[in-house]
């Protein structure tokens, strides 16, 4: 018996919702899936051509059976994503974020995430369903439970990549492993090593500033400052970009459009797949290659052993993994990655909010005179770590621009989790909304305003919620360079403060640089154009 064109297509119809069971709580990989479609297709060309030997009508025949497959794949995800069965029904959010996690990464590429996760809490509410398997929550209560039980969620490896980093790495086990050498490099002993690099570039820096004439870009200066000190850190002198006054070799830029890429990408795995095929599989990658070379480089211009952080990282395995060679130029991108862009971004807009309140740059001065009267080179970090108002501002910007605006994911994979009244289901992404909670008048009064008081003893009267403050996330995966962050902002801050009045230029506006900002996973904006007047 020969089956018909509309009964070949109604088994396809069934068979795309069957195997559906398959893909009922992942995302399809791209390679298996199209490796179904492929095998459906040609079953049914053999099959068709056996009875009727022609060519063409056995192609057509085919491609009509495997579009039904794929259309009765769709309809039931579809129709089970949205129906009251899936493990998040009882989550409000839009119909689309629920449809596909497209939604999502739309936003991402606009670079608005952050404005539209906002407005989706505003919405729906603290627990919002943003998409299949995936909540953005924004109770502060929250927080703990939730990033202290799950771990990375494999939007980490949104990318093609030759091998983990630290940040990248899903497995709560090797994560555990690896991060015993990470929390020797951070320990005290060396971060006091890594401060000396951060001092010399500032000195560098001000003397670049000094000798410059009329307006110069901030934002620019800042951000060579932050990757000379990060190369210092982790590679023992990886970079001269401030000498040769650009960032010649481009790292901010294939860091930026790596950001972009994991953010885009890691929402829809199974793209990595199909961009692995590619000739060039993107900016990880070359990345990563990038830091490799620069590893290699450096090791043979220094001899290799040296105090970094990537040198302990390779070479301390007691009680944690031995690191492959690829492993350890994967982390040395991201240390790069970590560090520089994070501080960079803090700092650009700290300055930005010190050039337009000259009342907040006043106080700070003051305080700095006070503690200090010595040069500027040498002041003491444990004296510039207990200035409340110093200290005030910087974690005033990092509530204002988070560097981690959308919160980072986390997931539970096969366990579901208790968190407050809630039992998240198993195998559901789950973040809190940095900007959306730093920014939320319940947790700060007055949230868009950029005021340092409300951090000091007394505050500035409503609601400051420290609770939800969590700039440098926590539980397993916190920022363990947080200490160091900490220190170089307000070593640069204080050391820019007491060097130069900072304002804007007359023709700077103001406005237009805010709007400018867009969030990829970092901070992409205008540049920051500011006077500096010598003291
Ligand atoms: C203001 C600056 C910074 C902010 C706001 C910040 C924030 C964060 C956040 C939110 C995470 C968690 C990321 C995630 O799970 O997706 C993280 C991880 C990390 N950060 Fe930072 N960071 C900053 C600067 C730095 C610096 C300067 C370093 C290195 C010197 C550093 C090293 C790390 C490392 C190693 C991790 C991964 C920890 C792990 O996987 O266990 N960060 N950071």
């Amino acid at each position: 018996m020969t089956l018909s064109l509309s009964q070949l297509i109604q088994i396809a119809v069934g068979a795309g919702i069957s195997s559906h069971v398959v893909f009922k709580r992942v995302e399809p990989r791209a390679l298996p899936a199209l490796g179904m479609v492929s095998a459906i297709f040609a079953a049914v060309f053999g099959y068709v051509y056996r009875d009727s030997r022609r060519l063409l009508h056995a192609a057509v025949v085919s491609t009509a059976t495997v579009n039904a497959y794929i259309f009765g794949l769709f309809a039931s995800i579809a129709a089970y994503r949205l129906s009251p069965w899936h493990p998040l029904s009882r989550y409000p959010g839009p119909t689309l974020a629920k449809l596909s996690k497209w939604y999502m990464s739309v936003w991402i590429a606009k670079g608005n995430r952050h404005l539209k996760l906002q407005e989706l809490h505003r919405t729906y509410g603290s627990w919002v369903r943003i998409g299949p398997n995936e909540l953005s929550v924004d109770d502060p209560a929250a927080i703990r439970p939730i990033y202290s039980q799950m771990f990375r969620s494999l939007s980490y490896q949104g990318a093609p990549q030759d091998a983990d980093a630290l940040i990248t790495t899903v497995d709560k086990n090797e994560h555990a492993l690896r991060l015993v050498a990470w929390t020797r490099a951070f320990s005290a002993e060396n971060i006091k090593h890594f401060r000396t690099s951060a001092q010399a570039r500032t000195a560098q820096l001000l003397e670049i500033l000094a000798q410059k004439k009329g307006a110069v870009s901030l934002s620019h200066w800042i951000s060579l400052w932050a990757i000379d000190v990060m190369g210092d850190m982790a590679f023992s002198g990886g970079f001269e970009t401030m000498t040769a006054g650009e960032d010649k070799e481009g790292w901010m830029e294939v860091l930026h459009m790596g950001a972009l890429f994991v953010g885009v990408l890691g929402q829809v795995p199974w793209m990595r797949d199909i961009l692995a095929l590619a000739p060039a599989p993107g900016p990880i990658l070359s990345f990563q290659k990038f830091a490799g070379e620069k590893v290699e480089e450096t090791k043979k211009k220094t001899g290799g052993i040296l105090k970094d952080i990537l040198s302990i990282v390779q070479n301390d395995t007691e009680g944690g993994i031995e690191l492959s060679r690829l492993q350890a130029h994967a982390d040395a991108s991201f240390i790069v990655l970590a560090g520089s862009d994070t501080v960079s971004e803090a700092m650009t807009a700290l300055m930005r909010y010190l050039c337009a309140d000259s009342e907040v740059q006043k106080t700070l001065r003051s305080e700095l005179t006070v503690a200090f009267d010595g040069p500027i080179e040498d002041m003491d970090p444990y004296t510039l770590s207990k200035l409340p108002y110093l200290d005030a501002c910087v974690q005033e910007v990092l509530r204002m621009v988070p560097p981690v605006a959308a919160g980072p994911p986390r997931w539970n994979k096969d366990i579901d989790t208790q968190v407050l009244d809630q039992v998240i289901p198993a195998g559901t992404t789950v973040a809190c909304p940095n900007y959306a909670m730093f920014r939320d008048p319940r947790n700060f009064v007055d949230p868009d305003r950029f005021r340092p008081e409300r951090w000091l003893e007394g505050g500035i009267g409503g609601p400051h919620n420290t609770e939800a403050y969590v700039p440098f996330c926590y539980g397993p995966g916190v920022c363990i360079g947080k200490p160091v962050a900490v220190y170089n902002m307000k070593l640069l801050t204080a050391s820019l403060v007491r060097a130069f009045a900072l304002s804007f230029p007359d023709d700077f506006d103001v406005k237009r640089f805010d709007d400018s900002y867009r969030e990829h996973n970092l901070w992409v904006h205008d540049e920051l154009w500011v006077n500096l007047k010598a003291l």
